[in-house]
């Protein structure tokens, strides 16, 4: 595998009907009341916003932030969240503690993990077809910050930010691809799709969390909370959008890097965006338990997903994945899985969309991990019983070559409750199924390929079957990754047979050898007619 050192001196408007139930006396005066909704502020039921029929153009003057402003002045907020112990017993969730968002806090008193808690009873004011309806409304805008896939869910992510603290790269809304020839010719399946989180501002899906974060930091900043900067430790995505989004607000960042770990693009991400790059000789798991002690000595805000407002961001690539099938719920989804925050994230936005009424279940979840950093994978094998970190090995999927994942309590509570598995993928598994992936026209990640063969064999044994309706999330751009590929293709790789490779042929620069190299190739697997 390839190594480097870092020597590097309108508005839609929607009518709704109220629930029938009825709703909690200090949000609605009348049952009957008709709730028009925009999709630039959050409606009210008991001040509906005026009905507008079509957006005018903003005054020449006037930028995006400035007409949010000009349409919810007031900044009203009927919705809440906290930070509450991550309690995976539910049984023994009677704890008082919590925290708010505005406090700097991201482990429980016990020194357990924390989640954000919205305020249900609130949220369960509205019915599923009203939260339906408000989301579908906002998609695919430029109004300020509904535009972005995350804050278009702003009532369930930060509920209380105002949007002018919001830094946005209007995130999210990502293709869910229809994996067409790949599920037929290679699996069966008529009805397989790829979620392209990678596709986005920093060629990963940790744009969605990040830029949760980073609003949430520029609000305390405006608030003149001590926080001088942001920091994280990465194996290269999570460093990646925490410089963009920091830089974009002008807000200094930290990054401690396990050295020669991580790849160029993902290295140059925080170097050209301006972020203290720390190069640590250490693997991921060092750097983290470092940033953690720094965290807590200096006034530097943890951006690592230990931070549950990460979360709730990522959280809404599930519940956009409902939303583009329609509000259909698919069989089974599966997620690449290193420091195992994304698989909560997940869990938590299918199981919000369910108790909110807006699908009535949930899929089943399925993590993929690295045979070479497979902490996960051996816990599930045993039972569940006595989780025990490991040492992560080198692995091309170098994203999730994590031994000791932060939110293993996360990840084992998400799927236990969706009925989940955990598969791995050896790196000669994951470089095929990537390679297969490609072959067919994506041009995927080694993370995605681990999720792919967690796939493969899935379908193998008939646990998914060929009309399953199965998304695969793919979590990062293959452009960050084109060194494993230039290995696999150049048949590179020690002990790999690398058995779909696909190398250049070197010709002689004249018409005789050219012609001669295409009739034996091309030609001869033309189709018969
Ligand atoms: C590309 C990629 N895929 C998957 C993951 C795994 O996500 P998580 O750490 O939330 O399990 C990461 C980061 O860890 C990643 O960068
Ligand atoms: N793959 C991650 C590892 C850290 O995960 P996080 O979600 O806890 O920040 C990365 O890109 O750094």
């Amino acid at each position: 595998m390839a190594s480097f050192s870092i020597s590097l001196s309108q508005s839609s408007h929607i009518s709704l009907k109220p629930k029938t139930s009825p709703p909690k006396s200090h949000f609605v005066k009348s049952h009957f009341v008709q709730i028009k909704a925009s999709a630039h502020s959050t409606p009210s039921p008991s001040t509906p916003p005026k009905p507008v029929v079509s957006k005018p153009r903003r005054p020449a003057d006037e930028n995006i932030r400035d007409e949010a402003r000009r349409n919810n002045p007031t900044h009203s907020h009927r919705f809440s969240a906290k930070y509450v112990p991550f309690n995976a017993d539910s049984s023994s969730s009677h704890s008082t503690e919590s925290y708010s968002l505005d406090e700097i806090v991201y482990r429980s008193q016990s020194g357990g993990l924390l989640d954000v808690q919205h305020d249900m009873d609130a949220l369960k004011n509205y019915d599923g077809k009203y939260w339906r309806d408000l989301f579908d409304s906002r998609v695919g805008k430029t109004t300020w910050p509904y535009g972005s896939g995350v804050w278009s869910k702003k009532e369930w992510v930060l509920p209380e930010i105002d949007s002018d603290d919001i830094i946005s790269a209007f995130e999210g809304n990502s293709n869910l691809f229809w994996a067409e020839r790949f599920g037929k010719q290679f699996l069966g399946m008529s009805d397989l799709w790829v979620k392209h989180c990678g596709i986005s501002h920093t060629g990963s899906f940790k744009d969605l969390g990040m830029t949760v974060l980073v609003s949430q930091v520029n609000r305390l900043r405006k608030m003149k909370r001590p926080v001088v900067g942001v920091g994280c430790a990465s194996t290269g995505d999570t460093s990646a959008a925490l410089s963009a989004y920091c830089a974009a607000a002008g807000i200094p960042s930290i990054v401690f890097l396990p050295a020669n770990r991580i790849s160029i693009a993902q290295l140059v991400q925080p170097i050209a965006n301006g972020a203290f790059v720390l190069s640590l000789d250490t693997d991921f798991d060092g750097c983290m338990q470092l940033i953690r002690e720094v965290t807590a000595e200096l006034p530097i805000y943890l951006a690592n997903s230990l931070n549950s407002l990460r979360l709730e961001g990522q959280k809404t690539a599930a519940i956009e994945i409902l939303q583009q099938f329609d509000w259909n719920v698919p069989d089974w989804v599966i997620v690449p899985g290193g420091n195992l925050g994304n698989i909560y994230a997940f869990y938590k936005g299918f199981h919000m969309c369910k108790e909110l009424g807006l699908v009535d279940r949930i899929p089943r979840l399925v993590c993929a991990q690295a045979a070479n950093a497979n902490p996960l994978y051996l816990h599930y094998q045993s039972g569940w019983k006595d989780f025990k970190p490991i040492k992560a090995n080198s692995t091309f999927a170098s994203a999730i070559q994590i031994g000791d994942p932060v939110s293993i309590d996360r990840a084992v509570y998400a799927l236990r409750n969706s009925n989940g598995i955990v598969e791995e993928a050896t790196e000669e598994e994951l470089m095929d199924a990537m390679a297969q992936a490609d072959s067919t026209g994506m041009f995927i990640c080694p993370h995605t390929g681990v999720a792919l063969t967690a796939l493969i064999k899935l379908r193998k044994s008939g646990a998914i079957g060929p009309t399953d309706r199965t998304v695969v999330v793919s979590t990062a751009h293959g452009l960050k990754f084109t060194q494993s590929k230039i290995d696999y293709h150049s048949m590179n790789i020690k002990d790999m047979a690398c058995r779909l490779a696909n190398p250049p042929v070197q010709v002689k620069a004249d018409f005789g050898s050219v012609m001669d190299v295409l009739k034996k190739t091309l030609l001869s697997k033309a189709p018969k007619h």
